[in-house]
């Protein structure tokens, strides 16, 4: 998806996180490293780098399975928009500062309503558990 300013998974914003998901199966994965910056209690991931990973993470899944419903798997079509409606989160563990990986599935589709589940994991420790809405925009007229 070019261009692509977003923070969370734009490749065009060289102040973001550039995280890169893809199907692994029923699960959309991604593999992200933190920089050391983004630290926030000694040793550990800032809580609202967190909550952006797990919120762009879960909203490309959205996104890629409304591609998918409509047989499009490989081209972006612009008129699918997706946003956040609500995010709750569950901040089991802190999460260390090295390698982390999400893994996000889509529990079910209501309408525009696309509810999808995602892990923050650690050395394959959850940390962080998502539950994320995200919202289909209606098409524009
Ligand atoms: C090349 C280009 C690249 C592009 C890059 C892409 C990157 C993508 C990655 C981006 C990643 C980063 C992501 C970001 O940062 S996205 C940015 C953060 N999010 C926003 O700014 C969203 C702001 N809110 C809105 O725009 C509207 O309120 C939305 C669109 C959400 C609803 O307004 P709309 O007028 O459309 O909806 P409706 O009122 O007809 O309701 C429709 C249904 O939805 C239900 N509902 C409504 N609100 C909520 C809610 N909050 N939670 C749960 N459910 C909600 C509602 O009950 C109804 O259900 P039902 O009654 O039918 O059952």
């Amino acid at each position: 998806m070019r261009p692509n300013g977003c923070f969370g998974c734009g490749q065009d914003n060289p102040y973001g996180l550039q995280i890169e998901s893809h199907w692994e199966g029923d699960e959309v994965v991604c593999q992200w490293t933190p920089k050391e910056y983004m630290i926030g209690p000694p040793n550990y991931l800032y809580g609202g780098i967190s909550a952006s990973l797990i919120d762009c993470h879960s909203v490309n899944t959205a996104l890629s399975y409304a591609h998918k419903k409509v047989g499009n798997d490989d081209k972006y079509d612009r008129s699918i928009q997706m946003v956040t409606g609500s995010m709750n989160l569950r901040y089991i563990k802190p999460v260390p500062m090295r390698e982390v990986e999400l893994r996000a599935t889509v529990e079910k589709v209501e309408g525009r309503k696309y509810f999808i589940k995602t892990e923050l994991q650690s050395d394959g420790i959850t940390c962080v558990r998502g539950d994320v809405v995200a919202i289909q925009l209606k098409a524009a007229q």
